[in-house]
């Protein structure tokens, strides 16, 4: 499936330059728009008793006329129902004219078991909470367990934010045309779309690559080109070198986590850097990966200056304190050639009550790559008015920081989003509910740290692994713990370095 994502402001700019360049006018593509969705209607469906279509008074009404017109004449039961008559003159208009059907008032719908309700009531064009009749037409429907078809979006679902203020349909399948929308990856938008079917409708990719979109959903296709793949004459070091933050002896677990994510991703080399008084307790669980005393600033400084690691991971079980920003800062400045470092968990919460000195650090010139990996809770740490701010999507607020922070962010959770300062944007949904468990997000940070050290840049580096992290998480299932994720990457890992050979 394509990787762009279209803002409802970016597919009606698509929809007017497509209707401008042609080959279809406005009444074209709405007529393309309901023949793909009459076909997933019977490729669905095909022993619906009642197929029942909803429309309502825009555009997405108007694709409602074309697939009742269309399912009428295939042979099947069709009854239509509108909230509302087009606006005089719109292609909307054109299509109820066209229409066979006579629409009866929405205010009277009524449904049995065995029926399919195609949902044409409001698509890109949501604007309010969804009331009235509309609103009563939902509640029925859900009250009832009737499989529902969405034309584009469910309504009562923001194409912009995934966002649901009221009454919402919960589809079975959404039919979606040229490009797939922010709101049918973020939750809770993502799931009230059920399956998400994309149609093209005659809208060409030029005109889409003419749009400079900048929202993407995650997928190998986004980053397969800088996915590291090691040649023949490589050497360990040349692979990347790691080199990962230990807390102190009671908590080591999550360092080590995080180095086996990173020596899992392909990276040549990992080292944990422990305190004196966990040394004994980090070599006793390590085997492959190396060990070196950190405790100083002046230790941190010479580590980097004699093995220059080409990115490091600080946070995971670190501890929250001056040391974990004196650390970071140092990691910044040091100019030693890392390429990245890793802020994850305790050194996000670090800096809650000075977050600008890290955004400086992490902007001044020669500074490593910062990726910054909060769930939402250390988000709201870091970027405190952003977190409160309800207007905002997820998308729209991980953007908002990320060029705050001179840095990628990586705003955990079921949708996780990932953004560039540049103004990229990525929304990943290959994930699973097994993911979250604890040291989940360690072993993350520890695999965007490899991929950052084998010399991927640093969004794509993001991206790449949290899909990774996904991809394994969701094909292990039930059972899942922390400790499965590593062991667990080789099959993905494999898939994908063969992938990026081609
Ligand atoms: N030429 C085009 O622009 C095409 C548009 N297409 C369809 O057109 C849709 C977008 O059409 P529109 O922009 O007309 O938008 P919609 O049909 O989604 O709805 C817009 C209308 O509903 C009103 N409205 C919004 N929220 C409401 C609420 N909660 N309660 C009551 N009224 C509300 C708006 O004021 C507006 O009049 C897409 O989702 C897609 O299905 C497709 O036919 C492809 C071609
Ligand atoms: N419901 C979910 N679906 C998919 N992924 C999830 C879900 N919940 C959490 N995750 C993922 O699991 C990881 C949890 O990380 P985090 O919250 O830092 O936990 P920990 O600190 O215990 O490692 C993140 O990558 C997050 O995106
Ligand atoms: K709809």
């Amino acid at each position: 499936m394509k990787t762009e994502l279209l803002s409802p402001t970016e597919m009606a700019e698509a929809d007017r330059r497509a209707i401008v360049g042609g080959p279809f006018d406005g009444m074209g593509l709405m007529r393309n728009a309901g023949t793909a969705v009459a076909r997933e209607v019977m490729r669905h469906y095909p022993a619906a008793e009642q197929v029942h279509v909803l429309c309502g008074p825009g555009n997405n009404g108007g694709d409602g006329y074309v697939v009742a017109g269309l399912l009428a004449e295939s042979g099947m039961a069709v009854s239509l129902w509108a909230s509302e008559e087009p606006r005089p003159g719109s292609d909307a208009a054109v299509a109820a004219a066209e229409c066979p059907l006579q629409p009866a008032p929405l205010a009277a719908l009524d449904a049995d078991a065995g029926a399919v309700i195609v949902d044409a009531l409001y698509g890109a064009g949501l604007s309010r909470p969804v009331e009235g009749d509309s609103a009563r037409a939902i509640e029925l429907v859900t009250a009832r367990g009737l499989p529902v078809v969405a034309i584009d979006l469910p309504s009562g679902v923001s194409g912009a934010s995934g966002k649901i203020t009221g009454p919402a349909f919960r589809a079975a399948l959404t039919v979606t045309f040229a490009r797939r929308k922010p709101g049918h990856l973020l939750l809770p938008g993502r799931d009230h779309c059920g399956e998400v079917v994309l149609a093209d409708i005659g809208i060409p990719d030029a005109v889409i690559a003419e749009l400079n979109v900048r929202t993407f959903a995650n997928a190998p296709k986004l980053w397969l080109p800088h996915f590291p793949v090691p040649g023949v004459d490589t050497h360990k070091y040349r692979r990347g070198h790691v080199g990962i933050f230990s807390g102190g002896p009671a908590s080591t677990g999550a360092a080590r986590l995080s180095a086996l994510g990173a020596a899992r991703s392909g990276a040549g080399a990992v080292t944990v850097l422990s305190p004196a008084n966990a040394l004994a307790v980090n070599a006793m669980h390590l085997t492959s990966i190396m060990l070196r005393k950190a405790d100083e600033v002046s230790e941190l400084g010479a580590y980097l200056a004699d093995r220059r690691p080409s990115a490091l991971v600080l946070g995971p079980g670190f501890g929250v304190g001056d040391k974990a920003r004196e650390f970071t800062l140092a990691v910044l400045a040091s100019r030693s050639g890392a390429g990245g470092m890793v802020l994850d968990a305790d050194g996000i919460t670090s800096f809650r009550d000075e977050p600008a000195a890290l955004f400086e650090a992490a902007d001044a010139e020669g500074a490593p790559a910062l990726v910054l990996t909060p769930h939402d809770g250390e988000f709201a740490r870091l970027f405190p008015d952003l977190a409160s701010e309800e207007d905002l999507s997820k998308l729209e607020r991980s953007r908002e920081a990320a060029a705050r922070a001179h840095g990628v962010v990586i705003a955990k959770g079921a949708d996780t989003v990932i953004a560039a300062p540049d103004g990229r944007a990525a929304i990943n949904s290959n994930g699973a509910p097994w993911l979250a468990t604890a040291g989940s997000g360690d072993v993350l940070a520890g695999l965007v740290a490899g991929l950052l050290a084998q010399g991927m840049p640093a969004f794509e580096a993001a991206c790449a692994a949290v899909w990774m992290h996904a991809e394994v998480g969701s094909r292990f299932g039930p059972g899942l713990i922390a400790e499965d994720l590593p062991q667990a990457i080789p099959p993905v890992l494999a898939e994908l370095v063969a992938a990026a050979r081609r």
